[in-house]
């Protein structure tokens, strides 16, 4: 892991990169007069790492053309898309009614949560859960998912075919 960067100050990922020596950054939205010039400060600081790929593990800001242009990044959400995509996806699928739901690794594309498919894991939802409980069920799920996930895609690499991503040569 080359850095950790956030969109705002206080994040448990960046204190735990600090004490591990780990480089970090943040750059606010808010900073920025336009939301252009925040993208392109997101790519040129990430840019700085020289990242095989970046990770966004609860980054709740969409990523600009600038970085994902330059880069590879890999995303975890804490649904089975394409169902409910977007910011609020436990809380939607409790919403809802559903029965099943989990978490998906995906590759970010220009839209919200709509690139290709690297791996996904079901999780059952508990008539007493709550967006809380539901949601903690899931990041056990997400945090074993997403490590197996970027170990092989950096040991074995990986190609994509139209909507299909296939880990290893
Ligand atoms: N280009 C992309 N960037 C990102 C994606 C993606 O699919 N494509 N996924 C997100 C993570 N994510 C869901 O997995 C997600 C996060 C945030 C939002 C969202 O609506 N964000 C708002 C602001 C919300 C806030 O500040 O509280 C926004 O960006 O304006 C949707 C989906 C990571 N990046
Ligand atoms: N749509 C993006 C999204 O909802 N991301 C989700 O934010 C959580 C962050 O957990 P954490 O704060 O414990 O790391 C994770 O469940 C991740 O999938």
């Amino acid at each position: 892991m080359v850095a950790v960067g956030a969109d705002r100050d206080g994040i448990e990922g960046l204190s735990r990169a600090a004490r591990a020596n780990v480089p970090t950054f943040v750059e606010k939205l808010g900073d920025y007069s336009t939301r252009a010039e925040w993208d392109e400060v997101i790519s040129t600081r990430i840019a700085a790492y020289e990242p095989d790929l970046v990770v966004s593990a609860g980054f709740m800001k969409i990523l600009g053309k600038p970085t994902l242009d330059a880069f590879p990044v890999l995303n975890t959400h804490p649904a089975l898309l394409p169902s409910f995509p977007g910011a609020h996806g436990v809380r939607d699928a409790l919403a809802h009614g559903a029965k099943v739901t989990g978490c998906t690794v995906m590759l970010a594309d220009e839209g919200v949560d709509t690139g290709p498919i690297v791996a996904q894991e079901a999780v059952p939802v508990l008539p007493d859960d709550d967006e809380a409980t539901l949601h903690e069920r899931i990041k056990a799920v997400e945090r074993r998912l997403l490590v197996d996930v970027v170990g092989r895609m950096v040991r074995e690499g990986w190609t994509v075919s139209g909507r299909t991503v296939r880990i290893g040569k």
